[in-house]
């Protein structure tokens, strides 16, 4: 394993009484990467960080920061942190509890720093969870996690129920305050528009197996989407792309691969295209969803 390799997955398998939640999954992350792991309900993601964080057993193998999460789990923790969901606080807890709990579990807490991350906001030492707006929650899971120095933060869903103001200032903070090239953040999410624009890279999951894995500056090298007027688009739909659709005046956006499935170059060039129409680089969602749609499978 390279030494900036933060996480190596080789063929783990999970399987729950008749349901395999992780297939053959293998993908390998480097360090200071922000990778989000992306995927349709019930596709694995949940249960690939279980994994990681040593939390479920399961076959293959799976190094993390240079230890098994399985046999070495006490020792990875020094060096991960984990979140659930933002809204686990107890409401019974006042500010100044979660930062004493916060620090006596966490080697790597630095209160100091949670409470200058604090000071730009309204809550005060005694103020209770049960008093505070989700956003003011967040602002308070903020400040706790970011004042813990892990090499590894791993977030399952981290702004779920949350509105999108309160969603848009999580992942903005996360990127400005915590994250360096030192770090390695995963996060999983649905709401893939809006982390977009701070991944460094991205997993796609489904069905337990990695369908694409892939830098997000690669993303826009390999796949193009294309405007295509009405009466090119049998010509262009002989290109097989991966997906295709309608607009409003008989256009059609049509998303294509540069490469086949076994990785070769398809000859499906943007240049080519630009034939077609107007040439872009597709958003990851409507990637998303052209890649679970079973092009790949
Ligand atoms: N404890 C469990 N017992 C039985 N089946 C489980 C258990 N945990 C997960 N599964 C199954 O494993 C599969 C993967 O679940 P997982 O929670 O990893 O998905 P996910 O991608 O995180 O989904 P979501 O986006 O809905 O949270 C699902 O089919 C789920 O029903």
């Amino acid at each position: 394993m390279n030494a900036s390799t933060v996480v190596k997955a080789n063929n783990l398998r999970k399987a729950y009484k008749n349901k395999l939640a992780l297939d053959g999954t293998t993908f390998e992350i480097p360090a200071g990467r922000i990778v989000g792991l992306i995927g349709p309900n019930g596709a694995g993601k949940t249960t690939a960080l279980k994994a990681m964080l040593g939390l479920i057993p399961f076959e293959g193998s799976l190094n993390v920061l240079g230890l098994d999460p399985r046999s070495q789990r006490d020792e990875l923790m020094r060096d991960v942190c984990f979140i659930a969901d933002v809204a686990v606080l107890p409401r019974w807890m006042k500010v100044k509890e979660a930062i004493e709990f916060v620090s006596g579990v966490h080697p790597r807490f630095d209160r100091a720093r949670c409470e200058r991350f604090l000071q730009g906001t309204q809550l005060k030492p005694d103020m209770r969870v049960r008093e505070m707006s989700k956003g003011m929650i967040v602002q308070l899971h903020l400040a706790l996690v970011m004042a813990i120095d892990a090499r590894l933060l791993v977030l399952d869903e981290p702004t779920l129920g949350l509105d999108i103001l309160y969603r848009k200032q999580f992942y903005q903070r996360l990127l400005e305050d915590y994250f360096d090239e030192q770090k390695t953040i995963i996060v999983t999410t649905h709401q893939v528009e809006e982390i977009e624009h701070i991944l460094t890279d991205v997993m796609f999951i489904r069905d337990g197996k990695i369908l694409l894995e892939s830098g997000m500056e690669e993303l826009g090298d390999r796949f193009t989407e294309v405007l295509v007027d009405a009466d090119k688009a049998d010509e262009a739909r002989r290109l097989e792309p991966i997906d295709e659709r309608a607009l409003p005046f008989g256009k059609t956006v049509m998303l294509y691969d540069s490469r086949l499935s076994d990785g070769t170059p398809s000859g499906v060039t943007a240049e080519r295209l630009a034939a077609f129409g107007e040439t872009r680089t597709p958003g990851l969602a409507d990637l998303f969803v052209a890649t679970m749609k079973g092009t790949y499978a």
